[in-house]
């Protein structure tokens, strides 16, 4: 095998450190000016099903054949928690899952706030933390909770434990979503799954909503 990434010998002069910049904030942090707005009139009731915003997505889409199929009850507040039940098709090591799939229940979850504040919104930058891991069978009881918001940019935060709603923390995650008119859909996605979604009057409705109401 040839090459190490650490077998480079440092260039001549840069043996010290160089002085670290001030502790910089993750862009999934809040800035200090971020708010927490109200809850959106639109938004569902404390308890209620936030609902899968498409059929097909692979995350909460109950047509999705393949799909995680997640169901995310809406908080109090700027909050919803939800479960993931890890099969065996969802498997990374043997009998534990793989972590892309706990990362993708995290973003569904996370994204689902959106609709706390009535925002259509896309994920810009999702960090993930693997703290234990999660063996096949387990249930990930996800809590997450919207941390602020500044201008079209929704920060977020969650956890998922195992064993319970209070077990031990499996997966922790924060995110920036970036609200987006339709357009990002018409014009980036594939026609005919486009012009599907815009014949499904159920879909046309909620989504056009956004628009008038962004
Ligand atoms: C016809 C029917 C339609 C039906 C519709 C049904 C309703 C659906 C409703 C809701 C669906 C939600 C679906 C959820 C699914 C689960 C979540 C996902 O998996 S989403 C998929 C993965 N994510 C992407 O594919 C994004 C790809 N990226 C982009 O498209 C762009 O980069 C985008 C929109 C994120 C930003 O692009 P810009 O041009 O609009 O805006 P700029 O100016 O670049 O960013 C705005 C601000 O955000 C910061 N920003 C953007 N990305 C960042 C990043 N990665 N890290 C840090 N900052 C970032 C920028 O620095 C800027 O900040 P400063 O305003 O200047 O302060």
């Amino acid at each position: 095998m040839t090459g190490s990434i650490t077998s480079q010998p440092a260039p001549k002069g840069s043996e010290q450190p160089a002085e670290r910049p001030a502790a910089q904030l993750s862009p999934t942090t809040p800035p200090q000016e971020a708010v927490l707005p109200p809850r959106a009139p639109e938004a569902p009731a404390p308890g209620t099903l936030v609902g899968s915003h498409y059929d097909h997505c692979f995350g909460c889409g109950p047509q999705h054949p393949a799909g995680l199929r997640m169901t995310v009850v809406a908080g109090e507040g700027l909050d919803v928690t939800a479960e993931f039940t890890v099969g065996a098709g969802h498997q990374g090591g043997p009998g534990l899952a793989h972590g892309g799939l706990l990362t993708t229940a995290m973003d569904e979850t996370l994204g689902s706030l959106n609709w706390l504040l009535h925002a259509a919104a896309v994920t810009g930058r999702l960090e993930t933390d693997f703290v234990r891991p999660v063996p096949v069978d387990s249930v990930l009881h996800i809590r997450a909770r919207i941390t602020g918001v500044h201008g079209r940019k929704i920060y977020s935060a969650a956890e998922g434990r195992i064993g319970g709603p209070d077990g031990p923390v499996a997966i922790r995650a924060q995110a920036l979503f970036i609200q987006v008119k339709l357009e990002h859909f018409t014009q980036h996605g594939r026609p005919e799954d486009i012009k599907k979604a815009l014949d499904d009057p159920d879909l046309f409705k909620r989504a056009r909503a956004f628009e008038v109401n962004p």
